[in-house]
């Protein structure tokens, strides 16, 4: 028999699959879908199965050396999905394939033999084995039966024994700091004055049984240096011991039962039970204002799906991806819930994904990599805040979250639930076309107002004397919260988190000496580094240009902000997230703790706070900037202020009490502010529509972008020229090449970026003409100077 692989050798000659031959004593245990390892000119280097057949044209084939799955990690559909992935994206088959697999899985990965029975129960053969042991590396049993190695696929198919995985890399434990006081110390040699000392000692000394470090400094807020004179005077003993990985350790979720649906949300469930029940690939567009309780129709939607016995996707944005959303699916699913998300360590998620493999779960709560969880029985896909960008993979294979899910959905007969307030255009138009069905929900829960909205005009402000960054509304607002023992959210509008430096006399921004784009700083070190290449410099004391010393970095702007709301509201209690302060593990969800046990009156922050938030105390937002956005030389640009502004509003007032939104903004009058006044989703649809229409951008046209790189000018000029030369004679007359262009970031990495955009509505020919692009520059991308990289669905021209 011949095992067809794929390779794990990105690169254009090696994407296709090469025939091995199967040993005899594999013969009975190689499926399509396992990583196998295979000779590779001189090398071992893993494969995928994709087929196996009887015959090969090949005339001398080289051994399968080893398998290193004893259940494919690739069930058939997925196998499919990679293949289809590869084509619609154009990208080599061994990056499709290992997008779909935890990173666990990319290193190599110990397979063990668990016994589940006495092991007299087993074939003959396979008893010794398990004589001593009840559990047998994969290896050795490899080694040991020999031609007999099929037995143990029957035991497995018996459920006498059970695969389980052990990541070798990962033998390195986790480790976590304990304390406890140190029995024979003086205590009494600690000053009476070191109040911070004295504090943790005597929190610890409370305890009965040692205690985490980290919950020391947590429950007495007390810095790390604290802690460790107290060590380092031998007075507290640390160590390090060993934790299990759990992600979601420690945490207990109150059961929440379903809550008896409002008539609206009962009118949109209705469709989408009918289609579960009737196992219909169906796509839903759930368009409901902010606080309308999609969430609730999300969860019984699952909960339906669990009755059939099958398994749900529940995709969430990464940024939202809060404890508070993950608690809400935990308290009502319990055990039957993975998490799936990149704060994860490389082990956790590979312990995760395990869960869903060996169907241990029936549902995954997870960031975009989660539509690929390797259910085999899937009955439904939700995909909430479907508009959001980080659907879309930026890497290798630049694929878009919701084809993916659409397309599982045919293969499986399930529905696809995208949720949005403020859906993207492309879905919305869809769903107007009746390609995607329409569910809206029109009003918020139980018929609790939304957010009353104020734009504030900073022009008039200023013009008012005004200079400070909070209009006097604002402060107005502000304060009357603090009286009133209200909660405000204050949002500033931003969508990088990075921190730059400047000269404040003469404007110089340090930039990268390899790419055109400014470096970063990183307070950590107190150095600039470059985010595309990781160049580092040390921060100068003094500004290169003009010498002046007042070069400064400037904050993610909610710094600045903090310090001027202390200045002027001091007796406000504040918290403020950030990339700063959520930087470690566990912050986040700290914050918003705090924040929710009514801690703290303000929560300023970016992107972080505008999603998910579901605090019942909150009855004002107040936006510093809305308009920050729009200035970005974007065709979204426009939908995404929209978007972010009526997200971010619909935090206030969704309980009880009503809520309040002002925005403020030195473009009132645009209509993708101005209509989040009235939350009128439908008319900035229309106006955004009708700009679209005159423009030939997306959805009444399709995109595709090339970018062509190269270190040297002349030459990636001359090659991005031919490449749109090319286009332009081969494809459609009504398709439309714009450029080649220099790129907006014109250099990464030493390498000049030109790039061509494709503006087409039919183009049967492009993903072959693209694809002979490529093979005609094959030897020249091979030398590794020329590269060429194409997205066919780009939602940032950088
Ligand atoms: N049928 C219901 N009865 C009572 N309360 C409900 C019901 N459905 C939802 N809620 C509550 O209403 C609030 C808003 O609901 P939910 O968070 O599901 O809205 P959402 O549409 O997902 O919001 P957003 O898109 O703004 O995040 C929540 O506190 C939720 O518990
Ligand atoms: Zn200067
Ligand atoms: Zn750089």
């Amino acid at each position: 028999m011949i095992a067809r692989t794929i390779v794990d050798v990105p690169a254009a000659q090696t994407d296709r699959l090469f025939d091995y031959l199967i040993p005899a004593h594999l013969e009975q245990i190689i499926q399509p879908g396992m990583r196998i390892i295979v000779p590779f000119g001189p090398r071992q280097i893993q494969g995928f199965v994709i087929e196996v057949t009887a015959t090969s044209d090949v005339p001398k084939l080289k051994s399968v050396q080893e398998v290193l799955d004893p259940v494919p990690v690739l069930t058939s559909e997925l196998l499919q999905l990679g293949r289809w992935l590869a084509h619609t994206t154009i990208c080599f088959q061994i990056s499709a394939f290992q997008v779909m697999l935890p990173a666990a899985l990319k290193t190599s990965v110990m397979k063990e033999l668990h016994l589940l029975v006495a092991h007299r129960e087993l074939e003959m053969p396979l008893q010794p084995l398990f004589q001593q042991n009840k559990k047998v590396l994969w290896k050795d049993a490899v080694d040991h039966l020999g031609s007999q190695l099929g037995l143990v696929r029957k035991a497995l198919d018996a459920g006498q024994l059970v695969v389980h995985y052990v990541v070798k890399e990962k033998a390195k434990k986790k480790m976590e700091k304990w304390v406890k006081v140190n029995k024979e110390a003086d205590l009494t040699s600690i000053k009476s004055s070191a109040h911070k000392q004295l504090e943790i000692i005597h929190f610890i000394e409370q305890k009965a049984e040692p205690i985490r470090s980290q919950e020391v400094l947590t429950a007495t807020q007390s810095t790390r240096a604290v802690l460790k004179s107290l060590i380092e005077k031998k007075l507290v003993l640390e160590w390090d011991q060993e934790t299990y990985r759990d992600p979601l350790q420690g945490v207990r979720y109150k059961p929440s039962p379903p809550l008896p649906f409002t008539d609206e949300q009962q009118q949109a469930f209705i469709p989408l039970k009918k289609a579960i029940v009737d196992k219909r690939s169906e796509t839903f567009l759930l368009h409901g204002v902010t606080g309308s309780g999609k969430t609730e129709i999300y969860l019984q939607a699952i909960d339906e799906v669990m009755k059939q016995g099958k398994e749900a996707i529940m995709l969430v944005p990464e940024i939202s991806l809060t404890p508070q959303i993950v608690s809400r699916f935990k308290s009502r699913f319990g055990e039957e819930v993975a998490v799936m998300h990149s704060g994860l360590s490389v082990g956790e998620k590979y312990d995760e994904w395990r869960r869903i493999h060996r169907s241990e779960v029936k549902v995954v709560v997870g960031a975009r990599s989660a539509v690929f969880a390797p259910f085999s029985n899937l009955g439904l896909i939700i995909m909430d805040e479907e508009h959001e960008t980080s659907y879309k993979q930026e890497d290798m294979p630049r694929y878009h979250t919701k084809e993916v899910a659409i397309k599982r959905s045919v293969h499986h007969q399930c529905p696809v639930i995208l949720g949005s307030a403020t859906p993207s255009l492309e879905t919305f138009a869809r769903a107007q076309k009746g390609v995607y069905t329409l569910l809206s929900l029109k009003h918020r829960v139980n018929n609790r107002p939304m957010p009353t909205v104020d734009i504030v005009d900073m022009r008039e402000e200023l013009r008012a004397g005004n200079r400070s960054m909070f209009s006097v509304s604002l402060m107005e607002a502000l304060k009357r919260r603090l009286e009133l023992g209200e909660q405000s959210v204050l949002f500033l509008n931003r969508r990088g988190y990075s921190t730059f430096v400047m000269c404040r006399d003469c404007g110089y921004v340090p930039q990268c000496e390899h790419c055109d784009i400014s470096l970063t700083y990183h307070r950590s070190n107190h150095s600039l580094k470059c985010h595309y290449c990781g160049h580092e410099e040390t921060m100068p004391v003094e500004c290169p240009e003009c010498t002046s010393e007042h070069i400064r970095f400037f904050g993610s702007g909610t710094q600045k902000v903090e310090e001027e709301l202390t200045r002027v509201l001091p007796e406000a209690r504040v918290i403020r997230m950030d990339v700063d302060t959520t930087r470690t593990k566990g912050s986040h969800q700290r914050l918003l703790d705090a924040f929710g046990n009514g801690d703290a009156d303000i929560l300023l922050g970016t992107q972080m706070i505008a999603k998910g938030l579901d605090f019942p105390n909150i009855t004002l937002v107040g936006v510093l900037a809305a308009d920050t956005m729009l200035h970005i030389p974007d065709f979204r640009s426009a939908e995404r202020t929209f978007q972010v502004l009526e997200q971010v509003s619909g935090r206030a007032g969704r309980h009880q009490r009503p809520g309040e939104v002002l925005l403020q903004s030195y473009t009132p009058e645009h209509y993708s502010i101005e209509l989040v006044k009235s939350h009128d989703y439908d008319t900035f649809y229309q106006m955004e529509m009708r700009q679209r229409k005159a423009a030939e951008y997306p959805p009444y046209r399709y995109m595709a972008l090339v970018t062509i790189s190269d270190p040297d000018l002349p030459n990636v000029i001359q090659k991005a020229q031919k490449i749109s030369d090319y286009l332009k004679s081969t494809l459609g007359s009504e398709t439309v090449i714009l450029g080649p262009v220099v790129s907006p970031i014109a250099r990464i990495k030493d390498r000049y970026r030109y790039q061509c955009m494709i503006k087409y509505k039919n183009e049967p020919r492009l993903t072959e003409a693209l694809q002979q692009i490529l093979q005609h520059y094959l030897r020249d991308t091979t030398q590794g100077k020329l590269q060429i990289s194409l997205d066919m669905h780009p939602y940032f021209f950088m």
